[in-house]
């Protein structure tokens, strides 16, 4: 479970006040609001990326550690977005294998876990491509397996699908739902298409002061 609890985040002309958030295993809560309102801030706050220019206060727990005080690298959280930066000198295979890097198994194992995720997501034959060489839908599944490869406790998805065309969003956001609802963990969706929301939404302009 991911919960945030009494968060301040004071901006240059406005506020963000919000006694709490709770976000269930297998939960996908969806932050929606008017541009520039704070979504992205929120979503690197918790991450875990310093925002110099907000004043935030808060606390974050997730599965009941208290992890605001950890680096990025420790809070086992991972990030989706639209821009899908796989490194482009590496295969799909390899980009994988490097964001598995830090989980338990030796070199075969991981290599099994690889060829089984591409196999699940129908890009078995792609597994020696360039990301140049894969279309936005194929490079989105990918994303989506390398943020899950390194085991995160939850999952943070800002504006993920907005690169894909209405066709394609629809296909992928069914397969990222089905996906996180099976890794059973807590994720946060930001996004201004409503239609993308699997569940509960919440609007920050209910919590926005002058
Ligand atoms: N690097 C920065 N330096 C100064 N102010 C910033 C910076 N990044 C964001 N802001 C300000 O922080 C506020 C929140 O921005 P943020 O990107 O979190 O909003 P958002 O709700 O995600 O917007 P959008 O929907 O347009 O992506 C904005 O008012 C913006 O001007």
């Amino acid at each position: 479970m991911l919960e945030i609890n009494h968060l301040t985040m004071v901006f240059k002309y406005h506020q963000l006040v919000i006694p709490s958030l709770t976000v269930s295993a297998g939960e996908v809560l969806t932050l929606t609001g008017a541009s520039g309102i704070g979504k992205s801030s929120l979503l690197q706050w918790i991450l875990g990326v310093p925002q110099p220019d907000i004043t935030i206060e808060g606390q974050i727990k997730l599965n009941g550690e208290d992890v605001g005080a950890l680096p990025i690298e420790r809070r086992q959280i991972g990030l989706v977005t639209q821009q899908v930066d796989l490194f482009p000198h590496m295969t799909v295979e390899q980009n994988l294998l490097f964001a598995l890097a830090a989980k338990q198994g030796d070199d075969a194992a991981r290599h099994d876990w690889v060829k089984q995720e591409l196999d699940s997501v129908a890009l078995a034959d792609y597994a020696t491509a360039y990301p140049t060489e894969l279309s936005g839908g194929q490079a989105a599944r990918i994303a989506l397996l390398r943020s899950l490869a390194s085991a995160p406790k939850s999952i943070l998805l800002d504006e993920p699908f907005s690169a894909l065309d209405v066709k394609l969003r629809k296909t992928i956001r069914d397969f990222t739902w089905t996906t996180l609802t099976a890794a059973s963990m807590p994720a946060i969706l930001v996004t201004h298409d409503v239609q993308d929301a699997p569940g509960n939404i919440v609007n920050l302009e209910d919590y926005y002061y002058d």
